[in-house]
Parts: C-alpha cells; sequence; structure tokens
C-alpha cells in the first residue's frame, strides 16, 4: 500500500501533543528531547490536581511513573548526546530534534506501553462508549496518567534513513504502528506542499502577463482547444487552471479580468474539473454546488484516493485486541480506525488476503467502510428489542446491530433483491447473528408485512456519490433520472419506515435514515419530505462524535431548521466514504389517512396534521400478515399455515378494522364458507376467501388465477385437468384437500405436509 489518503486516519482530525509521547518515552528509558513540553496550562492543573486528589493507589502509580520517567529522562539525555540518531521526536510547534534510540530495541522497549493488551476488550455497545471514553492508544487509564486523559498523541517521527525505515517496517509489530502511521502522514502533509509549490509554480507560468490570471483564454489556445476536441489535454495544464480559478473565485473582485463574469470562471472551472476527472457535467455541477470551489476541490481530489480498508470486531466471537493480535501474528498491519469507534481497525498493509484469514472465516471480523459503521451508532439498537433493517444486504449493519444487542431481541433483515440477499445469510451464518430472520420484501409494503418496531434502520439504496473512489463509474453513470427516480423510492421508502416504527416503545421509537450518498436531493429533501408527510415524527440528535451538519438551505431552498441534527460525512474532510445520518423520533401514532398517503390517497401536509390530531390508535398492523400468493420455492422457507392460523386470523381481523369492516363479518363469512364449501369446488371458494380478505388480494388472486389457467392450457396436461374438473362438477362431485395435493406435484405434496 502506497502512501496516501488510505494512510490517514479517519474521523476528526486529532490535535497533537508532545507531552503524553515524551513521557511514555522516558519511562521506557528512551532517549526524549528535553525540551520541556508546550503543555495547554488547563492541562497542567489537570495533573496536578488529579495527582494531589488521587486514591492512595493512584498516587502510589503516579509516583512510580514519576521516578521512572526522571531515571529514563537521564539515560535519555545520555542517549542524546550519541551520534547516528535513528528516531525524532518532534514536538508540536518546535522544530524537530533527533534522538538516538537504541538500534532494534525500540519496539521491545515500547511494547509494553504499546502492546495490543493496551487495546480495551470489546464485548458491548459502540454506543455505550458513544460519548467516546478510551480507546486503543488513547486514554486507556492503565497506560497513561492522568494528564494523559486529555494529551493526545505525540507525533513520532522515525529516521529519514531510507533503509531503518524499511527494517523498522519489515519488523512492524503493534508497538510501532501509530509511530509508522503518523510519519507516513507527515510524508504525506510534505507531499501535498510539494504538489502546491509545483502548482504555485505553474501559477507563476500561467500568470506571467501579470497579476490577474488568465485562466478563461481564448478558444484557440492549444488548452481549450484541446477540452474541446477531446483530445488529452494536458493535465498539469488544467490542473494548474483549476487551481488558478480557483483562486479567481475566491477573490473575484481582485483577481478576475475585467469584463469577466462570476458565471464564465465557474463555467470554465466546471469543465476543466469534468476533463481532468473524467465527471459527466451534470454530475460534477452537482457535486460542485455543495461546496465552495477549493472544498470541490478537495472533494474530488479525495475521489480519486481510496479509503482506508477497515475491519470490524465481531464481538459476538472476539475481542478486538484478540482479533489485532491474531493480524498481527499473520503479517497485517493494523490499528485502531479511531476513538470514535471501539470496534473498527484500520489496515495499512496485509501480506494476507484479509477475506480468506482462518479469523475472517471464523467470522471474527468482517470488511465493512468506517462510515457504515455510524448509522448504526446513531440508531444505537439495545438488546431484547424488535428491530427491523429495511434495506440488509450483505449485512454489514445488520450484524453489527446483532453484535450491539449480543444477540438477543430480534432482527428482521430484509431486502428485496434474493441475490443480495443470499450474500445476507452467508454473512449472518459467518458471523453468528442467532437473533436475526431474514425476509425478502419491497420495503415499501412494510408496515403491512409487519410493524410495531422498537427501531428501525433504512440505508437506503442511493446513486452512490459518497463512494465514487470505490466505484469511479458512477462518474458517468449516473444522470437526472437517476436523481429523481431514487429520491422518489427513498421518501416512499423512508415513510414505511416511519409507519412500521413503535412511538409506544418502552425503549425506542427511533428510526435512522442513511445513504452512501452526498447529494440534497436523495438526504435534505427525503427527510423534509418525511417531516412534512409524518408530523408524528422528528429529528433528534444523532449521537455520533464527527459529522457535518445537514443543510438546512440550499440554493434558495429552505429545510426545517431540525435538518442541522442530520450529520454529512465527506471523503474530503473525515478520510471516510460519503455518508448521510438522520435520526428520527417518533412520538405518536401515524395519522390514519396518512398510511394511505403512502402513494395513494391526500398526502398534503395539512391533511396529515389533522389527522394526526384526530388519531388515537396507531393503524399500523403490527402482525405478520400472511401471503395468499401460492408458495414459492426458494430459499426462505414458506408459511406453516397450521401453526401459524391464529396469527393469520387476527392479522385478517386487523386488516378489516384497517379498512373499517367489522371484524365479526369474518367470523360469519368463515362459516358460510364452510357451509359453502361442502357444495361448492374449492377453486370457487378460493376466490370468495380472497374476497373477503382483502379487494387488492382478490384482484391479484383473480390475476394469479387466470394466469395459471393459461400456463395449465399451455402445459397442456392440465387442459384434461380441467375437463375433470368440469366433469367432476357436472356430477356434482367435489374435491377434498387431499384430492387436490395429489393432483400436485410430488415435491409440492411433500412441502405441504411439512
Ligand atoms: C446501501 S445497500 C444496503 C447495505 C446494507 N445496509 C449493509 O450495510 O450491508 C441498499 C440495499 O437496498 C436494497 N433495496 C433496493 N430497493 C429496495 C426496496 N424497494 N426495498 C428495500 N430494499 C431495497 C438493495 O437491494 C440494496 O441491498
Amino acid at each position: 500500500m502506497g502512501v496516501g489518503r488510505r494512510m490517514q486516519k479517519q474521523g476528526p482530525p486529532e490535535a497533537l501533543s508532545e507531552a503524553h509521547f515524551a513521557k511514555l518515552k522516558r519511562k521506557q528509558g528512551l532517549p526524549v528531547d528535553d525540551t520541556p513540553a508546550v503543555e495547554e496550562p488547563y492541562k497542567r492543573r489537570r495533573t496536578s490536581k488529579k495527582t494531589d486528589k488521587g486514591t492512595k493507589g493512584q498516587r502510589g502509580e503516579t509516583s512510580k511513573k514519576d521516578a521512572a520517567s526522571k531515571a529514563a529522562g537521564k539515560q535519555a539525555n545520555g542517549a542524546k548526546k550519541a551520534p547516528g540518531a535513528s528516531a525524532t521526536v518532534q514536538k508540536a510547534g518546535t522544530k524537530s530534534k533527533k534522538a538516538r534510540v537504541p538500534e532494534g530495541d525500540s519496539d521491545e522497549e515500547m511494547g509494553d506501553e504499546f502492546d495490543v493488551s493496551n487495546l480495551d476488550d470489546v464485548t458491548g455497545s459502540d454506543l455505550d462508549d458513544q460519548k467516546l471514553g478510551s480507546d486503543f492508544l488513547g486514554s486507556d487509564d492503565s497506560v497513561y496518567d492522568s494528564d494523559q486523559e486529555t494529551a493526545k498523541k505525540a507525533e513520532f517521527v522515525f529516521s529519514d534513513d531510507e533503509d531503518d525505515e524499511d527494517d523498522r517496517e519489515e519488523r512492524l509489530t503493534a508497538a510501532n504502528i501509530e509511530g509508522l502511521s503518523k510519519r507516513l502522514d507527515e510524508k504525506l502533509a510534505k507531499e501535498a506542499e510539494e504538489n502546491e509549490a509545483e502548482l504555485r509554480d505553474g501559477a507563476i507560468q500561467i500568470n506571467i502577463d501579470g497579476d490577474k490570471p488568465n485562466v478563461l483564454g481564448d478558444d484557440d489556445d492549444e488548452l481549450s482547444a484541446k477540452t474541446q476536441s477531446l483530445l488529452a489535454p494536458d493535465l498539469q495544464m488544467l490542473r494548474t487552471r483549476i487551481t488558478e480559478t480557483i483562486r479567481v473565485l475566491e477573490d473575484f473582485s481582485n483577481l478576475a479580468e475585467e469584463g469577466r463574469s462570476r458565471p464564465e470562471y465557474t463555467g470554465q472551472l466546471l469543465k476543466d474539473v469534468c476533463a481532468y476527472y473524467g465527471y459527466n457535467e451534470f454530475l460534477a455541477e452537482k457535486l460542485m454546488n455543495l461546496f465552495t470551489p477549493r472544498e470541490a476541490f478537495a472533494f474530488f481530489e479525495a475521489n480519486e484516493s481510496a479509503r482506508p480498508v477497515v475491519i470490524r470486531t465481531n464481538t459476538l466471537r472476539t475481542h478486538r485486541r484478540d482479533l489485532a493480535q491474531a493480524l498481527i501474528n499473520r503479517g497485517v498491519t493494523l490499528e485502531p480506525v479511531g476513538k470514535w469507534s471501539k470496534v473498527g481497525l484500520q489496515v495499512f498493509e496485509s501480506s494476507v488476503p484479509l477475506g480468506a484469514t482462518p479469523e475472517y472465516l471464523a467470522g471474527h471480523y468482517i470488511l465493512q467502510a468506517a462510515s457504515s459503521f455510524l448509522p448504526v451508532m446513531a440508531l444505537c439498537p439495545q438488546e431484547n428489542e424488535r428491530v427491523l433493517d429495511m434495506a440488509a444486504a450483505p449485512g454489514g449493519k445488520t450484524t453489527h446491530m446483532a453484535a450491539l444487542m449480543k444477540n438477543t431481541g430480534v432482527i428482521f433483515a430484509n431486502d428485496p433483491s434474493k441475490a443480495r440477499a443470499k450474500g445476507l445469510i452467508g454473512n449472518i451464518h459467518r458471523l453468528g447473528a442467532r437473533n436475526t430472520i431474514v425476509c425478502n420484501h419491497d420495503a415499501r409494503e412494510f408496515p403491512r408485512v409487519m410493524g410495531g418496531f422498537d427501531r428501525v434502520l433504512l440505508d437506503a439504496p442511493c446513486t452512490g456519490t459518497g463512494v465514487i473512489a470505490k466505484d469511479p463509474s458512477i462518474k458517468t453513470n449516473r444522470d437526472e433520472k437517476d436523481f429523481q427516480t431514487l429520491p422518489h423510492t427513498q421518501k416512499q421508502l423512508l415513510l414505511a419506515a416511519i409507519d412500521s416504527v413503535n412511538h409506544a416503545s418502552k425503549t425506542g421509537g427511533y428510526l435512522v435514515y442513511s445513504t452512501c450518498s452526498v447529494a440534497i436531493e436523495e438526504n435534505e429533501q427525503v427527510v423534509a419530505y418525511a417531516l412534512s408527510r409524518r408530523p408524528n415524527v422528528k429529528l433528534v440528535e444523532t449521537g455520533l462524535p464527527f459529522g457535518k451538519e445537514g443543510f438546512t438551505s440550499f440554493m434558495g431552498k429552505s429545510f426545517h431548521p431540525s435538518l442541522k441534527l442530520t450529520r454529512r460525512y465527506y471523503p474530503h474532510l473525515y478520510n471516510v466514504d460519503g455518508f448521510f445520518v438522520a435520526k428520527f423520533q417518533k412520538l405518536a401514532p401515524t395519522p390514519g389517512n396518512a398510511v394511505l398517503a403512502n402513494g395513494v390517497k391526500d398526502n398534503s401536509a395539512a391533511a396529515s396534521i389533522a389527522a394526526a390530531k384526530a388519531a388515537t390508535t396507531e393503524v399500523v398492523d403490527k402482525t405478520p400478515i400472511a401471503e395468499d400468493e401460492e408458495e414459492e420455492d426458494d430459499d426462505f422457507g414458506g408459511f406453516d399455515d397450521g401453526a401459524d392460523a391464529d396469527y393469520m386470523d387476527r392479522a385478517k381481523r386487523n386488516a378489516m378494522r384497517r379498512r373499517g369492516l367489522d371484524p365479526k363479518a369474518l367470523k360469519k363469512g368463515q362459516e358460510k364458507t364452510a357451509a359453502k364449501e361442502a357444495e361448492t369446488p374449492n377453486e370457487v371458494v378460493a376466490e370468495e376467501k380472497v374476497k373477503v380478505d382483502s379487494p387488492k388480494k382478490a384482484e391479484s388472486g383473480k390475476k394469479a388465477e387466470s394466469g395459471k389457467k393459461v400456463k395449465k392450457v399451455e402445459g397442456g396436461v392440465t387442459e384434461k385437468k380441467t375437463e375433470e374438473t368440469a366433469k367432476d362438477k357436472t356430477q356434482g362431485k367435489v374435491k377434498g384437500p387431499k384430492d387436490k395435493a395429489q393432483d400436485k406435484p410430488k415435491d409440492k405434496v411433500k412441502k405441504s405436509k411439512k
């Protein structure tokens, strides 16, 4: 793996402090620069306060550490005088100084402090720790002094000597990976600086005629001609022009050429971005509109490099420190993904395929992008809850929820794609999620399928504008139609998700909506739509430790102010996939007419509000509704009609109530039906039953029937059967269930016997 954005830490950037690192080194007898660390005053106060007021044990520990660090300090000073420095401790805010580290000692000596055993035992929820306490090398009390609680990791820079570096990389262990990571970050920063300098040089060339960059040029200049004629343009020149245009747009009054308008520059920038990065103009413009020109540039740049490989520890099977140790032993270089997660490990380098290690096969981890942790952390499912994952395949988030719920309660993991559901089932098995039921519906059918969930996750299908680094084809294959059809589906799904939540849940009543897109149409606009259609929900804090606030206004459109509670994630800001997370709380039942509003009836906001006021009971049917359709031979199994009879009856009664019908009519209908059954052929009875159930089902029943008939005639064999039936009818014979079973193909008979 090369140096790049992949190597940067994910999540919010961390502040650096020398104090903590120097102390560790002193304690280990390693050389440290004796220039006193620049500490923030409040940190020193906290230290002394804690030392004074600490318990006896703590005091003892602190004084031991002090003594050790004094001794180490002396040793370090001695060592520093020796020539051939191979390690450097860089001061925060001061010039770095080289200090000698005894060759080959560093790993062992630092080992105690930086051992994976310092990784905390994680069996519980991310969310318990959501306010983000200790993690890995950060603030484990067993590792750090009280003042280190706030002290952040210091820079640890290795020697510039190429060979030393290589040796050290080969000997990488948990002990020095943080140092390596920092070193790589530094290299990256240096590279970025060099790039900037290069660009400045380019700018000087382009700007040779005067102060104002001549970026708009003439149509006959070489670069424009090449861009227009689709000849490969000079990328370096293009890049230079992009940065120059950005500079002009940032200081328009001073840098714009006379007589040129802002739209001319933005138009030029758009064209150059398309030519340089390979986007279609529609998408590039959509993305550029989200940011200032400079930030847009950073976003497009970030999409050119892959995000770090991240694995999520499956706490149903192992602890993070054990997993880290096992993988390190296999030659994997990794470190915790950041303080915000207790289960993520960022992989820097691996000599083994991560999708085929024994640990992987045993379900100890799953390869999962860091930003995919966020919706689950926001939803925060609790033990023993009933949770719905509406769009679950391939199950990264489902299995994360199962782990947070410690395999208690129940998760319904739904996905309408059978092919993808297979992957979902595979992951559920591999990771040992035993509280999960897989189902296979278009989630817009919820809550008719079932409702009353404590929490619902809707990780919606989207255009994927947040994951362009993963799939660059998105740059060219997303068009206007996608940004109309997908948001439409997302809105329908979100209403269905809201209606599936039990507002009266004792522990929950929450819903999280997420996408891996950064487009407003798929995020804020969808959320705003849901708020207008469902006055019985509100947005709440996601509880996530980082993320940019959602837009409350965009290009002249205003959204509800609470939209700022939603969170946006960008690759250029946090080195994670682009993502959006919104958390809702359901406060009251969904208004009666609003359920119908899901694509059918009056769905104006006013009507919903009126209905919400009038509504007293939840109209959502909380029990599963049996399908009347012919049992499909698939991987999901069918209903056991006998065992589910009660449920089915109850569901029918609820369905009738929902439609304002008297459920008693069902009983009467059933009695009538039974009487009729004695004198009517089965096919007719079935049709009438469907009619009682639901007019819609009756219709589909009819369709299915007519379809079947066509099929039957086509089959030829059943033509005979139809004749037989007619014969039976004329002879007044009624086929019993036994006869019917005999008519069925063998495998179907087996199934119904089951
Ligand atoms: C972003 S992916 C979900 C990823 C999944 N949550 C995870 O973490 O592994 C979106 C999923 O939505 C599913 N999907 C598409 N249309 C849907 C619909 N109408 N109802 C439910 N799911 C749908 C797709 O099959 C796809 O698996």
